[in-house]
């Protein structure tokens, strides 16, 4: 967890379930429920598609080992139980065998709309219904491959293309544009910052310029980045990173468009 974090890790039983008290089911029915309604012309049909696939409901908390084996019937991708953020380098070695980590314990009601670091709603409401979609999970996949080959001086700009894409993306699709990054979708206070030009930059999808982009973790997002396709998703991925990161490292971070952290 976050420095100030006020939450403790959910372990597993010895059997390997998680035990959810019935408040933490009422606050994952009631996020559900809120989400899917205002996602349904929010969302992009991909991602709508894979809460079905996987057999998300209200009804309580999903187990882990659930969402594993109906993700294991899609596109073999796994999840992995992790007490909450991990060090970069442990989180890109999951990525690269195929395992998402996802931190299992649910935020409180006093955190609903929003919460500053990802909990088990954001984990598997946010990321695991896009893990049943080829192109996403073979990003994933092969982001975490190239993250550990490239190693910790490369670890913070690596984290922007994610961030801007499986995190905070947009996508254009025929019906307009929609959400897909995970913490859009898991967060409603996001998700309406996101459909909100008043507040919110969108910018197209571009390598270098989400490299030179500065973020933070604990605010709605200033600006969001729209891919026109998850297919666009695997050609990045297969550029030369290393070389577009020295670049981009060359030219500069862009001016933040936020205030700095108070400390
Ligand atoms: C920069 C770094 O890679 C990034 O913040 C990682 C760190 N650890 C994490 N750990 C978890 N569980 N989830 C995450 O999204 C991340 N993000
Ligand atoms: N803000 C997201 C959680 C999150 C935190 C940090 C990074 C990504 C996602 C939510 O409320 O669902
Ligand atoms: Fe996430």
């Amino acid at each position: 967890m976050t420095k100030q974090s006020t939450y403790t890790a959910k372990l597993p039983e010895p059997d390997g379930t998680y035990l959810y008290t019935p408040e933490e089911d009422a606050v994952w029915g009631e996020l559900y429920r809120r989400q899917m309604k205002l996602l349904a012309d929010k969302a992009c049909d991909e991602y709508l598609e894979g809460v079905r696939t996987l057999g998300l409901n209200p009804d309580h908390v999903p187990q882990l080992k659930d969402v594993n084996r109906r993700l294991a019937e899609t596109t073999g991708f796994g999840v992995e139980g992790v007490p909450a953020l991990i060090p970069p380098s442990r989180f890109y070695e999951l990525l690269s065998q195929g395992k998402f980590p996802l931190a299992t314990f649910m935020r409180r009601r006093e955190h609903i709309d929003y919460i500053e670091e990802p909990d088990l709603f954001h984990e598997v409401f946010g990321h695991c219904p896009l893990l049943t979609n080829r192109s996403y999970a073979n990003f994933v996949r092969r982001f975490g491959q190239k993250a550990v080959k490239l190693g910790k001086d490369y670890s913070w700009h690596l984290f922007r293309i994610f961030w801007f894409t499986i995190e905070f993306g947009l996508i254009n699709t025929p019906k307009g544009r929609r959400c897909f990054g995970a913490g859009v979708v898991s967060s409603p206070s996001e998700t309406h910052n996101a459909m909100e030009p008043s507040t919110s930059e969108f910018r197209p999808f571009d390598l270098m310029s989400v490299l030179r982009t500065p973020y933070r973790i604990d605010i709605v997002q200033p600006i969001y980045y729209v891919i026109h396709s998850f297919a666009q998703l695997e050609t990045i991925i297969e550029e030369d990173i290393a070389a577009r990161i020295n670049e981009a490292k060359a030219l500069g971070d862009f001016e933040p468009t936020f205030e700095a952290k108070a400390s």
